[in-house]
């Protein structure tokens, strides 16, 4: 196969431009992986005068994704534009007209995925999509065909670089959440609406496609409970490191049996547990396998070159499989039917602060609720506060269900003893399956 091959792209901004200098500046190992050399022979955008910050020639740019997806000279269309309606529908598009298709567009895989995943199937095309979880992180791969032969039980994954840089500024240098939101906004890490990473939609995203491939069970976005990390105060950060923990925002996959539960929320990780040394903008996703026990994969979840890394080795993947004519065998459909853990079946360790009145009988009348629900207590700090009055007590709890513990955390709210609960998270980390 002497051909040159051809390729368009949908999009030339961040990502796009870092696909279009990997692919020039990569051509010799293209050559040599591939036998063959790439060309983007296309590029769409939505400005044509927008000046550029690498060579193109003006003829390679188009507003019209027609010539694009219409060219039958173009082999594979890479998606680099993002959003969410024009994107499935030139994706679609693409693979009704037998091309293969590239993207790095996380909010349309957790929506439309499994759609989108079917069509490539019966079209016989492939549909890649790697840069959309964790950047440059080779992680779908990973659990597709590196731990092809085990059963993965539990994921836990750092996979929102702003909320990542915004915790770790907040806990090791003591700076206040709405300075480091600038900051990372400023840096190109968060999104354009910043709303989606504070609020835990991004990470829920991803890993509601980490679940997806990793448990072969078709799970979207609205099987993922989400909370973000608006609330987490530098208190929190305080107690949760005197204790022995670093707050993370986690996006958890955790398999029983034949039942899944998925979530992302902050929560507290042993100091000496691999996530919680994952600082500033980096991701890291930590799979556990029955066979082959604890893996944790770490880099770049975002960012122009590390993004068209794994935008890029995918097309050499498509690419390869056109050469051996296996197009479409690699298309992931899940083997199982999606059965979710209800509230009683989801088992965690608790960190709870709530402010008491400093009086006789106020730790009895705590422990007595939780005893009522079958909550243990694992940790307890109680730190006399400057009114005098008033007493912060901090626990962590043994494992508990969700249920047990919600109706507690909701009939502390009314219990006389108590004036405020401050706040409540997951202790992750500590139970590996
Ligand atoms: N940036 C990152 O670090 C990461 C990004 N991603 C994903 O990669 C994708 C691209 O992100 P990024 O490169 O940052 O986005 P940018 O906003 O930087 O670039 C988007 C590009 O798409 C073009 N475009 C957008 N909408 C249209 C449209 N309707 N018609 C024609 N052209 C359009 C824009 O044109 P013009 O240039 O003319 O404005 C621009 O070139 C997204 O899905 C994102 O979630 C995934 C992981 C990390
Ligand atoms: N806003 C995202 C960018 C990559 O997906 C993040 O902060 O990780
Ligand atoms: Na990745």
């Amino acid at each position: 196969m002497n051909k040159r091959m051809n390729i368009g792209l949908l999009g030339f901004g961040t990502v796009g431009t870092g696909v279009l200098q990997i692919i020039q500046d990569h051509q010799d190992k293209l050559v040599h992986q591939l036998g063959c050399g790439v060309d983007v022979k296309k590029i769409l955008v939505s400005d044509i005068e927008k000046k550029r910050d690498v060579n193109v020639a003006p003829e390679q740019l188009t507003l019209d994704p027609q010539e694009i997806l219409d060219d039958p000279e173009i082999d594979v269309v890479v998606e680099v534009m993002g959003g969410i309606d024009d994107a499935r529908s030139y994706i679609r598009h693409a693979l009704e007209n037998n091309k293969h298709v590239v993207t790095a567009n996380k909010d349309l895989m957790a929506l439309h995925g499994s759609e989108l995943l079917q069509l490539a199937d019966k079209q016989n095309c492939d549909l890649f999509y790697e840069a959309s979880v964790a950047g440059g992180i080779p992680i779908l791969r990973t659990l597709v065909e590196g731990l092809a032969s085990d059963r993965i039980t539990k994921m836990m994954g750092i996979v929102n670089g702003t909320t990542n840089y915004i915790l770790t500024k907040m806990s090791k240098e003591g700076r206040m959440y709405d300075e480091v939101l600038k900051e990372a906004q400023a840096l190109g890490y968060a999104e354009a609406d910043p709303t989606a990473d504070v609020e835990g939609l991004d990470a829920a995203r991803k890993i509601s496609i980490l679940g997806t491939l990793g448990f072969s069970m078709n799970l979207d976005l609205n099987d993922v409970s989400v909370k973000g990390i608006t609330d987490v105060t530098s208190a929190d950060l305080h107690y949760c490191d005197q204790l022995g923990y670093t707050m993370k925002l986690v996006g958890i996959a955790n398999r029983c049996g034949d039942k899944v539960e998925v979530s992302v929320q902050p929560a507290l990780v042993p100091h000496e547990h691999p996530l919680a040394s994952v600082d500033d903008e980096y991701n890291a996703v930590y799979v556990y396998g029955e066979a082959v026990g604890e893996t944790m994969f770490y880099g770049a979840g975002a960012g122009q070159l590390p993004t068209a890394t794994a935008v890029v080795s995918d097309l050499v993947e498509v690419l390869k499989n056109k050469r051996l004519g296996v197009n479409g065998n690699s298309v992931v459909i899940p083997q199982f039917d999606k059965k979710l853990k209800t509230d009683e079946e989801i088992y965690s360790k608790y960190f709870l602060r709530i402010h008491a009145k400093d009086i006789p009988g106020t730790f009895a009348s705590l422990t007595s609720l939780f005893n009522e629900y079958g909550v243990s207590l694992e940790k307890i700090l109680q730190v006399p506060l400057s009114e005098g009055t008033l007493a912060e007590i901090i626990v962590v709890t043994h494992a508990v269900s969700k249920k047990n513990y919600d109706t507690v955390l909701e009939k502390l709210k009314s219990a006389g003893v108590v004036v405020e609960v401050k706040s409540s998270y997951r202790v992750e980390g500590e139970m590996k399956k």
